[in-house]
């Protein structure tokens, strides 16, 4: 039987996921094979596994501090909101199809059967399991049915640590009114508080603990103190969507589209010292960039809308043909690059809609109803512009997209050459404009950084990467998390906890 532990929230954004890797990396240097679990996730920041399946992005992060390949199991459920339709719904990495919110909420308990064979499938495979819920475990209009918090902690049998975030205040109301909330059974499951997120004295904050526990006669396991550790999880995105300002160095501007798909896409860029990554999402912010980014969106029309009425798309048309600033487009950026944009089957709108693109690639994209979803590797073919310095470099991505992008004038050459025969993306004659169905193309940081490099002497500033490659500076990210948690959490205790569940 394997050992588990499930770490609940609070609220939403209290650091589950955190916690839940920094368990899955002590575990692993504890000298067990650990995997990390969650029955459903709703994000659009996805991850493709080898089996060309998809998950959600934090599990496929919580996998690499365990050491191992993330595997669908680890997902089962993914829920990626789009606009007019409610959610894709992913199950078992695939497609299920377009379910509005009530509807997922009445079918429920048809997936209950799948979180439970990837659950038990998994659990036969590992020495122990870290299990993550989702949100809080105190909405009492979600109880009924519940597969994601305690409905799966009983599932799973596995006991329960609940963490509160203190820096947004008020942790001891919400730990307290959390567990006030649960029937006695669930409250049962609650082994361990902890509090994350702390800045300051523990000596102020002791006092309280001990009131907390008395209270609720569960002891505090840990109070973890904020540190800035950069993994590739939906909370690291709210803090880099702040980031609006121009800064000094090679400014570099990413289009935060509302559907922001695969923002974990530019954060390779964070690694060169020099760069200042910034995120526009109103034209008053673009200023004059020297290299505008368009990321992959969930609703590429919807967004490609948005960018036309917010001034941006002729902000950046103008940026390009003018002032010869070059533009990179992934997936749903890519798509909007192009001229045309047509959607016969309503993939993302009404059957048979069509769009005009931004036009600056001879391109036009069709919707259908495969999804194209693999891990990628390729050889890159273009060699206008800044791409002559990395024309026949070996890169490696990931593809989650629903259209094909055709070429429909000469001016535009293919992109990247890929493995398995076809090729992907285009760049311009005149290289300002480039276009990529890769995600993680900017991880290959040769690539990456001979491009940013030759912006940056343009400018007459200089860059430094700050690791070799971005495996090593997650693998740094990650024994980071673990030394921060297990000086503040009491292992021994936790590993005590989970003993008690083990049969
Ligand atoms: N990940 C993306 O950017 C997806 C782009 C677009 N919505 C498609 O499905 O083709």
């Amino acid at each position: 039987m394997a050992k588990k532990i499930m770490i609940q929230g609070t609220m939403s954004n209290s650091g589950k996921s955190f916690v839940t890797a920094a368990l899955c990396r002590i575990l692993k240097q504890d000298g067990y094979r650990v995997a990390p679990f969650k029955s459903q996730n709703m994000a659009l920041n996805s991850y493709i596994t080898k089996d060309g399946l998809e998950i959600g992005r934090a599990q496929a992060m919580q996998a690499e501090a365990a050491g191992i390949a993330p595997t669908v199991d680890m997902n089962p459920i993914l829920l990626k909101p789009t606009s007019q339709m409610g959610s894709q719904v992913i199950v078992n990495g695939e497609v299920f199809g377009n379910l509005r919110a009530m509807d997922y909420y009445r079918r429920k308990t048809e997936f209950i059967p799948a979180v439970r064979e990837a659950f038990e499938r998994l659990e036969s495979q590992f020495d122990a399991i870290v299990l993550e819920g989702a949100g809080s475990p105190a909405e009492i209009n979600l109880r009924d049915n519940d597969i994601v918090n305690m409905g799966m902690a009983k599932i799973a049998n596995a006991p329960v640590l609940l963490v509160g975030d203190i820096d947004r205040g008020g942790v001891f109301a919400s730990l307290y009114g959390t567990v006030s909330l649960l029937e006695p059974e669930e409250r049962a499951r609650i082994k361990g508080l902890v509090i994350n997120k702390f800045r300051g004295d523990v000596k102020i904050l002791e006092p309280g603990l001990r009131m907390i526990e008395e209270r609720l006669h569960i002891p505090v396991v840990g109070v973890i103190p904020m540190e800035q550790i950069d993994l590739d999880d939906e909370d690291s995105l709210s803090d880099r969507l702040v980031r609006t300002e121009v800064q000094e160095g090679l400014d570099v501007a990413v289009i935060h589209l509302p559907h922001i798909s695969n923002f974990t896409d530019f954060n390779a860029l964070e690694h060169y010292d020099g760069v200042s990554l910034r995120y526009v999402d109103r034209a008053a912010h673009l200023g004059r960039p020297d290299l505008i980014l368009l990321p992959g969106t969930k609703n590429t029309m919807a967004d490609l809308k948005w960018l036309r009425e917010s001034g941006l798309e002729a902000m950046i048309q103008r940026l390009v043909e003018e002032q010869k600033i070059p533009v990179i487009g992934i997936c749903g950026g890519y798509q909007m690059l192009g001229e045309r944009l047509l959607d016969p089957e309503g993939v993302e709108g009404e059957p048979g809609s069509t769009m005009r693109g931004m036009g600056l690639l001879a391109a036009e994209t069709v919707f259908a109803a495969e999804k194209t979803r693999t891990q990628t590797e390729g050889t890159v073919l273009a060699a206008a512009g800044y791409y002559g310095k990395v024309t026949g470099q070996s890169v490696t991505g990931y593809e989650i997209h629903m259209g094909e992008t055709f070429q429909t004038q000469k001016n535009i050459t293919p992109a990247i050459r890929l493995a398995d025969g076809r090729m992907d993306g285009f760049v311009r004659s005149d290289g300002l404009v480039f276009g990529s169905y890769l995600h993680g193309l900017f991880d290959n940081l040769e690539f990456t950084g001979a491009i940013l490099t030759q912006l940056a002497e343009k400018k007459g500033i200089s860059l430094t990467a700050t690791a070799k490659s971005m495996e090593e500076y997650k693998e740094s990210q990650y024994d980071k998390l673990a030394d921060l948690v297990r000086r503040s959490l009491d292992m021994d205790a936790v590993y005590k906890i989970m003993k008690e569940y083990e049969s």
